[in-house]
């Protein structure tokens, strides 16, 4: 190579090099200067690092294994009420700003970045779009009003039913005893799945309650917090084929059999809806094809098509929106109940009272006005964590005050449900489970602070179906059962936030179950007026 040749070859290197790092180093300084200098949250305090990357939160939902809200806790003891914790993103510790975000009034609509992440685009819970939820919401909501809930009340204590022989058959104390936890998310998994499709894959009847399906739902949990923050993993769960998942993921076998399970049962209602062979009752997916075949959604709004796709993603959200979400509240609502006597007396006298004769079964509209039973659940629905994680929305156009603080059209905020349930404030005391603090004179100002629903336009769907589980798993197990538990239930407890809780074993004291427990001895209720010769 001539000296000219070298020389303009080099130049060119260099002419390169130049091009290629000023593309690379401008948009950085481009969004150093944003962030430090015109970001509108720049004035919201946080940690430095939450302000430049997301990956931040990442480190807590991912290394730290559902850590993030522990870390929120932190976050607002360490900055106060209002805590940058993303580059976008806001979180409040202030019950004003829960009204806010919340109302039904607000225009905030549901955080693309936080409900993209589970993979089922195509349902309700998952719209950020308020046209197509609104068109949607009216289809969904029959199928789980107070009347229809009434209508099945029969399939949810016929599991409940089961879940009280299981437990005294198997579980007496000359046997093993039972693990609370997994007996309770086996009732609520087939109450919902009977409820929901009307078939029951009676879990609850498994030995012991140990059954893949729930082991194969854990397995799924912490992917949830991966697919939060790497959208690849919802790809990749999406587009491997079903017959490839249980090879790559053995664990998985049985979730995506159930997924399988409920795409089947979708296109065969889909074929024939007027059909409901092989059904013990029509089903969700029945009572939406009603709806939409009856002009009130696609047709009339032209939102969205009536597809395959749209009713096995619907299928799959009841699913897990609507198991571990209550059994975790019984749990909870048990595990409290057995560790303070005098509640556990007081709770007992009112059952046996209002219900004499437990061989015949207490309906649900008796049980809703035992004002002790009621407040036991109120403050088990307080403190359990249903749904762990804040649910992030979106400030609409013009921006908004949020507790006094303006904040800028596009942000994301939230505010999880438990800094309101755990607000000294508001709930004396918070970490005690005390149900007298629902029967007080001037209790009923409580009653807007108990938000496990959430509140507002997106609250939950499901919360006719979830107060009835809850009065008849409650009721049942506290009259027709004597429970001695076999583990420290005053022990603290950590549920990890994959969204849902997913209880920490070691603080659960067990030795070799997947989830936290609280064991138990089982003993049939002695009648307190039984007459012996
Ligand atoms: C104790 C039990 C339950 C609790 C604590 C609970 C809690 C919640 C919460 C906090 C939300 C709001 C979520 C958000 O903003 O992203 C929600 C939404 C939802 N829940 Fe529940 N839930 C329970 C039971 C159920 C049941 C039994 C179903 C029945 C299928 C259900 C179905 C849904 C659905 C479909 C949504 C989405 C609604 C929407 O996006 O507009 N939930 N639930």
């Amino acid at each position: 190579m001539d000296s000219t040749s070298w020389l303009s070859a080099s130049s060119f290197h260099a002419n390169t090099i130049l091009v290629a790092s000023t593309c690379t180093l401008l948009p950085c300084l481009a969004y150093v200067i944003f962030q430090r200098l015109l970001n509108p949250l720049i004035r919201f305090p946080g940690p430095t690092l939450a302000k430049w990357t997301s990956y931040y939160m990442a480190y807590y939902d991912i290394w730290k294994g559902g850590g993030w809200i522990e870390q929120l806790q932190e976050l607002h003891q360490l900055y106060g009420p209002v805590v940058r914790v993303g580059p976008n993103q806001l979180h409040f510790n202030d019950p004003q700003a829960y009204a806010d975000i919340y109302s039904s009034t607000s225009k905030f609509t549901k955080d693309p970045d936080l409900y993209g992440l589970f993979p089922a685009d195509d349902s309700l819970f998952t719209q950020t779009d308020p046209r197509k939820v609104s068109a949607r919401k009216p289809l969904v909501a029959p199928f789980f009003s107070r009347q229809m809930v009434l209508t099945l009340e029969e399939t949810i204590q016929s599991t409940v039913d089961t879940l009280i022989r299981q437990l005294l058959k198997n579980h007496s104390s000359s046997q093993a005893p039972a693990n609370l936890n997994l007996a309770l998310r086996s009732a609520t998994f087939d109450i919902i799945t009977t409820y929901c499709f009307a078939k029951s894959i009676n879990t609850v009847s498994y030995p012991n309650f140990h059954n893949d399906i729930l082991v194969s739902m854990d397995t799924m949990l912490p992917a949830i917090s991966l697919a939060k923050h790497f959208r690849i993993v919802k790809l990749i769960i999406l587009n491997t084929p079903h017959w490839l998942t249980p090879i790559l993921v053995p664990s998985m076998k049985h979730a995506v059999d159930q997924l399988k399970d409920v795409e089947d049962m979708v296109e065969r209602v889909m074929k024939d809806s007027n059909s409901e062979t092989g059904f013990s009752h029509r089903t969700v997916f029945h009572s939406l094809l009603d709806g939409a075949q009856s002009g009130g959604y696609g047709a009339r709004r032209k939102t969205h098509a009536i597809t395959k796709r749209w009713l096995a993603d619907e299928g799959a959200i009841f699913r897990f929106a609507g198991s571990d979400t209550g059994s975790s509240t019984c749990v909870i609502g048990c595990r409290y109940v057995l560790a303070d006597g005098e509640v556990l007396g007081k709770l007992v006298k009112e059952l046996d009272e209002a219900w004499p004769d437990k061989s015949v079964p207490a309906r649900f509209e008796l049980l809703e006005k035992l004002p002790y039973l009621t407040a036991v659940i109120k403050e088990s629905l307080r403190l359990s964590p249903g749904v762990t994680s804040p649910l992030a929305r979106i400030v609409g156009a013009g921006g908004a005050t949020i507790a006094g603080h303006f904040v800028p059209e596009g942000t994301s905020v939230a505010m999880a449900n438990s800094f309101v349930h755990l607000n000294p404030d508001i709930f004396a005391d918070p970490g005690r489970f005390k149900p007298e603090r629902w029967l007080q004179p001037d209790s009923i100002s409580l009653e807007k602070h108990l938000v496990a629903f959430g509140k507002g336009s997106r609250s939950c769907i499901g919360t006719n179906l979830a107060w009835c589980e809850l009065y008849l798993i409650m009721g049942n197990i506290f009259r027709k059962l004597d429970l001695t538990p076999t583990t420290d239930v005053r022990s603290p407890y950590r549920a990890r936030d994959y969204f849902v809780p997913l209880f920490d074993e070691d603080i659960l004291h067990h030795d070799s179950d997947s989830r936290g427990a609280v064991k138990i001895d089982v003993m049939a209720k002695k009648e307190r007026f039984e007459f012996v010769n």
